[in-house]
């Protein structure tokens, strides 16, 4: 029987119909895996000061490729897929009017991606206070947050122990927000990951480990 096979499958690759069938098929098998690829559509919000680089996260995650962003006054929404999780995120505006409208979007989310500049020192205080404000929002209570120190490519930038510190994420004893989540000593599932979005790197790592609370 294979040659009956054979003969059909080199009349359809002829025709150029085998990589659409094996393309589709591809997609159906992802959307119906039951090990969770691609099942959650889950709602992500990109939040953090201006010039945090969010909007370039998200083209990055989009499109791959870097833009060079106008600050957002208006939000951006896209579908992403990252790893096995299909995404709705939601780019907000990080300067002071355009935070006002982050409380529009808090409800029904699934995670927050909170994004901070490690080069700017001076306005650390600034983005733990907005940090602060969104941990101990009611609607946002119990989802995972993923703290982006981003710009780690400029030699300035300060190193995970810093911004952890710096942002409150760390215990007077240096017990980390890892332990004290599994402590139960804050109420929902947090961690700190240093990366560069134009350089592409550590970024990966952060939403792999996001994914664990979203598939
Ligand atoms: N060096 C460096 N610059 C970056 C990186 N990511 C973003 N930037 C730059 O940071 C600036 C701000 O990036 P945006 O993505 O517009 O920042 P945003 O958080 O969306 O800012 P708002 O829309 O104003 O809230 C841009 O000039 C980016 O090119 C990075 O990994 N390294
Ligand atoms: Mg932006």
């Amino acid at each position: 029987m294979s040659f009956v096979w054979d003969w059909f499958y080199s009349i359809l690759a002829s025709l150029g119909m085998l990589s659409w069938i094996v393309s589709n098929e591809y997609v159906l098998q992802r959307e119906r895996c039951p090990s969770g690829l691609y099942r959650k559509n889950a709602k992500i919000l990109f939040l953090g000061l201006d010039n945090a680089g969010k909007t370039t996260l998200l083209r990055m995650l989009k499109d791959n490729r870097t833009v060079s962003a106008e600050p957002t006054i208006h939000p951006n929404s896209e579908e992403l897929i990252v790893g096995q999780l299909k995404l709705r995120a939601f780019d907000l505006g990080g300067h002071e009017t355009a935070r006002r409208l982050w409380g529009d979007y808090t409800t029904t989310v699934d995670a927050v991606v909170f994004v901070v500049d490690a080069i700017d020192r001076q306005r650390f205080p600034e983005a733990k206070r907005e940090l602060d404000n969104l941990l101990s929002s009611d609607e946002l209570r119990g989802i995972p947050f993923l703290v982006l120190g981003n710009k780690i490519d400029m030699p300035a930038a300060a190193s995970e122990e810093e911004l952890k510190y710096a942002l409150g994420l760390q215990d007077t004893y240096g017990k980390d927000v890892k332990e004290l989540y599994d402590d139960r000593q804050v109420a929902c599932p947090i961690e700190v990951f240093m990366c560069s979005v134009v350089r592409r790197m550590g970024y990966k790592d952060a939403f792999q480990w996001l994914s664990q609370f979203l598939s």
